[in-house]
Protein backbone atom coordinates (compact mmCIF):
# COMPACT_ATOMS: atom_id res chain seq x y z
CA UNK A 1 0.00 0.00 0.00
CA UNK A 2 1.43 3.42 -1.14
CA UNK A 3 2.48 5.80 1.49
CA UNK A 4 -0.89 8.05 2.62
CA UNK A 5 -0.45 11.94 2.35
CA UNK A 6 -0.90 14.27 4.48
CA UNK A 7 -3.36 17.19 4.06
CA UNK A 8 -3.54 18.38 7.77
CA UNK A 9 -1.23 18.02 11.22
CA UNK A 10 -2.19 19.11 14.19
CA UNK A 11 0.10 18.46 16.91
CA UNK A 12 -0.07 19.09 20.31
CA UNK A 13 -3.56 21.19 20.18
CA UNK A 14 -4.82 23.33 23.39
CA UNK A 15 -7.81 25.28 23.65
CA UNK A 16 -8.83 27.27 26.56
CA UNK A 17 -12.11 29.04 26.45
CA UNK A 18 -11.76 31.39 30.03
CA UNK A 19 -10.75 27.94 32.07
CA UNK A 20 -12.67 25.58 30.11
CA UNK A 21 -9.86 23.00 28.21
CA UNK A 22 -11.84 22.16 25.76
CA UNK A 23 -9.24 20.36 23.50
CA UNK A 24 -6.58 18.95 25.56
CA UNK A 25 -2.85 18.22 23.89
CA UNK A 26 -4.76 16.70 20.65
CA UNK A 27 -3.16 15.18 17.45
CA UNK A 28 -4.41 14.54 14.71
CA UNK A 29 -3.46 14.22 11.11
CA UNK A 30 -5.84 13.43 7.88
CA UNK A 31 -4.96 12.01 4.53
CA UNK A 32 -5.67 12.32 1.13
CA UNK A 33 -8.26 9.88 0.01
CA UNK A 34 -9.30 9.09 3.85
CA UNK A 35 -12.62 9.27 5.68
CA UNK A 36 -12.12 10.46 9.08
CA UNK A 37 -15.01 10.40 11.38
CA UNK A 38 -15.01 12.80 14.69
CA UNK A 39 -17.36 11.34 17.24
CA UNK A 40 -17.70 12.04 21.01
CA UNK A 41 -20.44 13.51 23.86
CA UNK A 42 -21.88 16.61 23.04
CA UNK A 43 -19.59 19.58 24.37
CA UNK A 44 -16.57 16.97 23.88
CA UNK A 45 -15.07 19.80 20.88
CA UNK A 46 -15.51 17.89 18.10
CA UNK A 47 -16.66 21.52 16.54
CA UNK A 48 -13.69 23.45 17.91
CA UNK A 49 -11.39 20.91 16.19
CA UNK A 50 -12.67 21.13 13.36
CA UNK A 51 -13.03 25.00 13.62
CA UNK A 52 -9.22 24.92 14.18
CA UNK A 53 -8.58 22.58 11.35
CA UNK A 54 -10.61 25.23 8.72
CA UNK A 55 -8.49 28.03 10.65
CA UNK A 56 -11.40 29.91 12.14
CA UNK A 57 -10.23 29.78 15.60
CA UNK A 58 -6.32 29.75 16.83
CA UNK A 59 -5.04 27.21 19.38
CA UNK A 60 -4.29 28.45 22.67
CA UNK A 61 -1.01 26.22 22.09
CA UNK A 62 0.12 23.75 19.75
CA UNK A 63 0.96 23.87 15.80
CA UNK A 64 -1.37 23.53 13.08
CA UNK A 65 -0.27 22.53 9.43
CA UNK A 66 -1.79 22.40 6.41
CA UNK A 67 -0.78 20.93 2.96
CA UNK A 68 0.10 24.29 1.36
CA UNK A 69 -2.56 25.68 -0.56
CA UNK A 70 -5.19 23.26 0.39
CA UNK A 71 -8.29 23.40 -0.73
CA UNK A 72 -11.32 22.65 1.41
CA UNK A 73 -14.93 22.59 1.41
CA UNK A 74 -17.24 22.90 4.56
CA UNK A 75 -20.75 21.93 4.97
CA UNK A 76 -21.97 23.49 8.01
CA UNK A 77 -23.99 21.87 10.48
CA UNK A 78 -27.43 23.08 9.71
CA UNK A 79 -27.72 26.84 7.62
CA UNK A 80 -31.01 29.12 8.83
CA UNK A 81 -32.26 30.85 6.26
CA UNK A 82 -35.22 32.86 6.97
CA UNK A 83 -38.45 31.48 4.53
CA UNK A 84 -39.30 35.16 3.63
CA UNK A 85 -36.04 35.50 1.94
CA UNK A 86 -36.65 33.97 -1.37
CA UNK A 87 -33.93 31.64 -2.58
CA UNK A 88 -33.12 29.21 -5.11
CA UNK A 89 -30.61 26.62 -5.11
CA UNK A 90 -28.94 27.80 -7.85
CA UNK A 91 -28.57 31.11 -6.63
CA UNK A 92 -27.78 29.40 -3.13
CA UNK A 93 -24.74 27.69 -4.90
CA UNK A 94 -23.70 31.42 -6.03
CA UNK A 95 -22.72 32.07 -2.62
CA UNK A 96 -19.79 29.71 -2.69
CA UNK A 97 -18.57 32.18 -5.43
CA UNK A 98 -18.37 30.02 -8.26
CA UNK A 99 -20.85 31.19 -11.10
CA UNK A 100 -19.84 28.88 -13.96
CA UNK A 101 -23.33 27.31 -14.63
CA UNK A 102 -21.52 23.87 -16.04
CA UNK A 103 -19.71 23.80 -12.64
CA UNK A 104 -22.73 23.89 -10.21
CA UNK A 105 -24.41 21.28 -12.65
CA UNK A 106 -21.62 19.09 -12.23
CA UNK A 107 -21.89 19.69 -8.51
CA UNK A 108 -25.21 18.85 -8.29
CA UNK A 109 -25.47 16.05 -10.54
CA UNK A 110 -22.49 14.53 -8.22
CA UNK A 111 -24.94 14.59 -4.91
CA UNK A 112 -27.86 13.48 -7.75
CA UNK A 113 -29.96 16.37 -7.27
CA UNK A 114 -29.23 17.59 -10.59
CA UNK A 115 -33.07 18.33 -11.00
CA UNK A 116 -33.03 20.83 -8.01
CA UNK A 117 -31.23 23.65 -9.65
CA UNK A 118 -34.36 26.05 -9.85
CA UNK A 119 -36.07 24.87 -6.73
CA UNK A 120 -36.42 26.99 -3.99
CA UNK A 121 -33.85 25.85 -1.24
CA UNK A 122 -36.93 26.26 1.28
CA UNK A 123 -38.95 23.67 -0.39
CA UNK A 124 -36.11 21.11 -0.19
CA UNK A 125 -37.05 17.66 1.98
CA UNK A 126 -34.02 17.04 4.95
CA UNK A 127 -31.99 14.68 2.25
CA UNK A 128 -32.56 17.44 -0.37
CA UNK A 129 -31.28 20.50 1.48
CA UNK A 130 -28.31 18.19 2.95
CA UNK A 131 -27.47 17.43 -0.70
CA UNK A 132 -27.49 20.31 -1.78
CA UNK A 133 -25.10 21.97 0.77
CA UNK A 134 -22.76 18.96 0.21
CA UNK A 135 -22.97 20.29 -3.18
CA UNK A 136 -21.61 23.56 -2.89
CA UNK A 137 -19.05 22.47 -0.62
CA UNK A 138 -17.82 20.38 -3.91
CA UNK A 139 -17.71 23.50 -5.89
CA UNK A 140 -14.71 24.35 -5.62
CA UNK A 141 -13.51 21.05 -5.76
CA UNK A 142 -11.50 20.52 -2.75
CA UNK A 143 -8.95 18.55 -1.45
CA UNK A 144 -10.15 18.11 2.00
CA UNK A 145 -14.24 17.69 2.75
CA UNK A 146 -15.38 18.77 6.00
CA UNK A 147 -18.66 18.13 7.35
CA UNK A 148 -20.38 18.58 10.59
CA UNK A 149 -23.05 16.41 11.19
CA UNK A 150 -24.04 16.06 7.45
CA UNK A 151 -27.14 13.57 7.91
CA UNK A 152 -28.90 16.25 10.57
CA UNK A 153 -32.42 16.18 9.72
CA UNK A 154 -32.65 13.31 7.75
CA UNK A 155 -34.80 9.68 7.62
CA UNK A 156 -32.93 6.89 8.27
CA UNK A 157 -32.92 5.91 4.40
CA UNK A 158 -31.63 8.95 3.64
CA UNK A 159 -28.70 8.88 6.04
CA UNK A 160 -27.46 5.83 4.21
CA UNK A 161 -27.59 6.73 0.88
CA UNK A 162 -25.84 10.04 2.26
CA UNK A 163 -23.14 8.05 4.05
CA UNK A 164 -22.71 5.97 0.65
CA UNK A 165 -22.61 9.29 -1.17
CA UNK A 166 -19.59 10.74 0.75
CA UNK A 167 -18.22 7.17 0.56
CA UNK A 168 -18.61 7.42 -3.46
CA UNK A 169 -17.35 11.31 -3.53
CA UNK A 170 -14.22 10.26 -1.65
CA UNK A 171 -13.22 7.15 -3.78
CA UNK A 172 -14.36 9.16 -7.32
CA UNK A 173 -12.47 12.87 -5.77
CA UNK A 174 -9.80 11.05 -3.94
CA UNK A 175 -10.36 13.81 -1.49
CA UNK A 176 -9.76 13.41 2.24
CA UNK A 177 -12.79 13.65 4.44
CA UNK A 178 -13.11 15.00 8.08
CA UNK A 179 -16.73 14.49 9.63
CA UNK A 180 -18.45 14.74 12.80
CA UNK A 181 -21.22 11.99 13.56
CA UNK A 182 -23.36 10.70 16.07
CA UNK A 183 -24.36 8.03 14.07
CA UNK A 184 -22.08 5.66 15.35
CA UNK A 185 -23.76 2.43 13.71
CA UNK A 186 -24.35 4.00 10.61
CA UNK A 187 -20.78 5.48 9.93
CA UNK A 188 -19.14 3.08 10.64
CA UNK A 189 -19.20 1.18 7.59
CA UNK A 190 -18.59 4.29 5.23
CA UNK A 191 -15.38 5.59 7.51
CA UNK A 192 -11.94 4.58 7.17
CA UNK A 193 -10.26 5.93 10.58
CA UNK A 194 -12.45 6.87 13.92
CA UNK A 195 -11.05 9.59 16.25
CA UNK A 196 -13.40 9.45 19.63
CA UNK A 197 -12.44 12.65 21.16
CA UNK A 198 -13.73 13.95 24.78
CA UNK A 199 -11.73 16.77 25.03
CA UNK A 200 -8.64 14.68 24.32
CA UNK A 201 -8.27 12.03 22.11
CA UNK A 202 -9.70 8.65 23.57
CA UNK A 203 -8.84 6.38 21.39
CA UNK A 204 -8.30 5.75 17.23
CA UNK A 205 -8.36 3.51 14.76
CA UNK A 206 -10.32 1.91 11.78
CA UNK A 207 -13.44 1.02 13.13
CA UNK A 208 -12.99 -2.90 12.42
CA UNK A 209 -10.09 -3.06 14.65
CA UNK A 210 -11.91 -2.24 17.36
CA UNK A 211 -14.63 -4.25 19.77
CA UNK A 212 -17.08 -3.76 22.45
CA UNK A 213 -15.23 -2.11 25.42
CA UNK A 214 -16.91 -1.32 28.77
CA UNK A 215 -15.57 2.10 29.02
CA UNK A 216 -16.85 2.69 25.30
CA UNK A 217 -20.49 2.36 27.80
CA UNK A 218 -19.10 4.80 29.77
CA UNK A 219 -18.82 7.24 27.75
CA UNK A 220 -21.85 6.78 25.15
CA UNK A 221 -24.44 4.99 27.40
CA UNK A 222 -25.04 1.42 26.91
CA UNK A 223 -27.80 2.40 24.02
CA UNK A 224 -25.11 3.72 21.82
CA UNK A 225 -22.44 0.95 22.49
CA UNK A 226 -24.96 -1.80 21.30
CA UNK A 227 -25.69 0.37 18.55
CA UNK A 228 -21.93 -0.27 17.67
CA UNK A 229 -21.26 -3.61 17.40
CA UNK A 230 -18.41 -2.69 15.23
CA UNK A 231 -16.69 -0.36 17.27
CA UNK A 232 -14.17 -1.17 19.86
CA UNK A 233 -13.00 1.37 22.54
CA UNK A 234 -9.57 0.84 23.36
CA UNK A 235 -10.20 2.62 26.54
CA UNK A 236 -7.78 1.99 29.67
CA UNK A 237 -9.00 5.30 31.59
CA UNK A 238 -12.20 6.50 33.12
CA UNK A 239 -13.92 10.17 32.78
CA UNK A 240 -15.38 12.18 35.64
CA UNK A 241 -18.57 14.56 34.49
CA UNK A 242 -16.76 16.82 32.47
CA UNK A 243 -14.74 14.17 30.35
CA UNK A 244 -11.22 14.83 31.87
CA UNK A 245 -9.22 11.59 33.12
CA UNK A 246 -9.64 10.03 36.43
CA UNK A 247 -8.46 6.76 36.41
CA UNK A 248 -5.05 4.84 35.19
CA UNK A 249 -3.78 8.07 33.55
CA UNK A 250 -3.98 11.24 35.83
CA UNK A 251 -3.18 13.40 33.32
CA UNK A 252 -4.63 13.69 29.52
CA UNK A 253 -1.11 13.43 28.03
CA UNK A 254 -0.59 10.06 29.42
CA UNK A 255 -4.00 8.52 27.54
CA UNK A 256 -3.30 6.80 24.39
CA UNK A 257 -2.04 9.36 21.38
CA UNK A 258 -3.82 9.46 17.88
CA UNK A 259 -2.41 6.52 16.08
CA UNK A 260 -1.46 6.57 12.94
CA UNK A 261 -3.13 4.11 10.44
CA UNK A 262 -3.41 4.03 7.07
CA UNK A 263 -6.79 4.36 5.01
CA UNK A 264 -8.14 1.18 3.09
CA UNK A 265 -9.24 1.78 0.54
N1 LIG B 1 -16.31 30.44 21.18
C1 LIG B 1 -16.51 29.81 22.33
N2 LIG B 1 -16.38 30.49 23.50
C2 LIG B 1 -16.55 29.85 24.70
N3 LIG B 1 -16.86 28.54 24.81
C3 LIG B 1 -17.01 27.83 23.67
C4 LIG B 1 -16.84 28.43 22.39
N4 LIG B 1 -17.03 27.47 21.43
C5 LIG B 1 -17.32 26.34 22.10
N5 LIG B 1 -17.30 26.55 23.43
C6 LIG B 1 -17.52 25.53 24.47
O1 LIG B 1 -16.59 24.49 24.23
C7 LIG B 1 -17.18 23.23 24.52
C8 LIG B 1 -17.08 22.33 23.30
O2 LIG B 1 -17.93 22.81 22.29
P1 LIG B 1 -18.01 22.13 20.86
O3 LIG B 1 -19.08 22.83 20.09
O4 LIG B 1 -16.67 22.07 20.24
O5 LIG B 1 -18.48 20.64 21.23
P2 LIG B 1 -19.07 19.49 20.31
O6 LIG B 1 -18.34 18.25 20.65
O7 LIG B 1 -19.04 19.91 18.88
O8 LIG B 1 -20.56 19.41 20.86
P3 LIG B 1 -21.93 18.98 20.13
O9 LIG B 1 -21.82 17.51 19.84
O10 LIG B 1 -22.94 19.27 21.18
O11 LIG B 1 -22.11 19.81 18.88
C9 LIG B 1 -18.61 23.52 24.95
O12 LIG B 1 -18.61 23.53 26.36
C10 LIG B 1 -18.89 24.89 24.40
O13 LIG B 1 -19.82 25.58 25.18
Amino acid sequence: MSQPIDLVRLDQINVLFDHNHVLQNVNLTLHKDCITTLIGPNGAGKTTLVRIVLGLIKPTSGSVWLQPNLRVGYMPQKLHIDRTFPLTVKRFLQTARVKDALKMQKALDDVSAGHLMNHSIHDLSGGENQRVMLARALLREPELLVLDEPVQGVDINGQVELYDLIASIRKKRGCGVLMISHDLHLVMSSTDHVVCLNHHICCSGHPEHVSNDPSFIELFGPQGAASMALYNHHHNHQHDTHGDVIADHPHPEEAPREVQTECKH
